[in-house]
């Protein structure tokens, strides 16, 4: 099982790293790569091409402003795109999130929140969950671990319900 974390530019590492971490921790091996649709079209299409011989199961593409890269790449794959508006200084990611959240019908992108990085990480380990019982015990423990953070903060502010 395999994960491709790619990103429109170097700048956009420090937001996209993080769903590389996310994947790395629960074991699924994860590439990372700058791959962009503007500044480097064939690369970009080769990539995407060739992804799915290459092992990989779920492409994460995050881009900022006019981010063309995941619906690119969705148009070259069957493989499922999740799309991370990455948040730039001019329009505060809105301009990210509109450019990849539109997708035409046929050509899907399953789009997170704007830096969503962290949830787009999660969403491919659920995609891979469910054809590996392992890695979704790991999920169900993860969620059971989140429930208890909230309700310990919970207690900690209003004392036991
Ligand atoms: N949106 C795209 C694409 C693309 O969609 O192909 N390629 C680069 N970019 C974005 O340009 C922003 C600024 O990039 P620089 O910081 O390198 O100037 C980044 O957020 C990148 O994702």
């Amino acid at each position: 099982m395999s994960v491709a974390v790619v990103m429109g530019s170097a700048s956009d590492h420090p937001v996209m790293g993080e769903a590389a971490e996310t994947v790395r921790r629960f074991g699924v091996s994860c590439l990372e790569q700058v791959v962009s649709a503007h500044r480097m079209p064939d690369e970009m299409l080769r990539f995407g091409h060739e992804a799915a011989d290459r092992g990989i199961d779920v492409i994460i593409a995050g881009a900022g402003g006019a981010a063309h890269l995941p619906g690119m790449l969705a148009s070259v794959t069957h493989l499922p795109v999740i799309g991370v508006p990455v948040k730039l200084k001019a329009l505060d990611g809105l301009d990210s999130l509109l450019s990849i959240v539109q997708m035409p019908r046929g050509v899907p992108v399953a789009t997170v929140a704007i830096d969503g990085a962290a949830n787009a990480g999660l969403l491919a380990l659920r995609i891979l969950a469910t054809r590996d019982a392992e890695l979704a015990a790991r999920l169900r423990a993860h969620r059971e671990e989140l429930g208890e953070e909230a309700r310990r903060r919970g207690r900690d502010l209003f004392g036991e319900a």
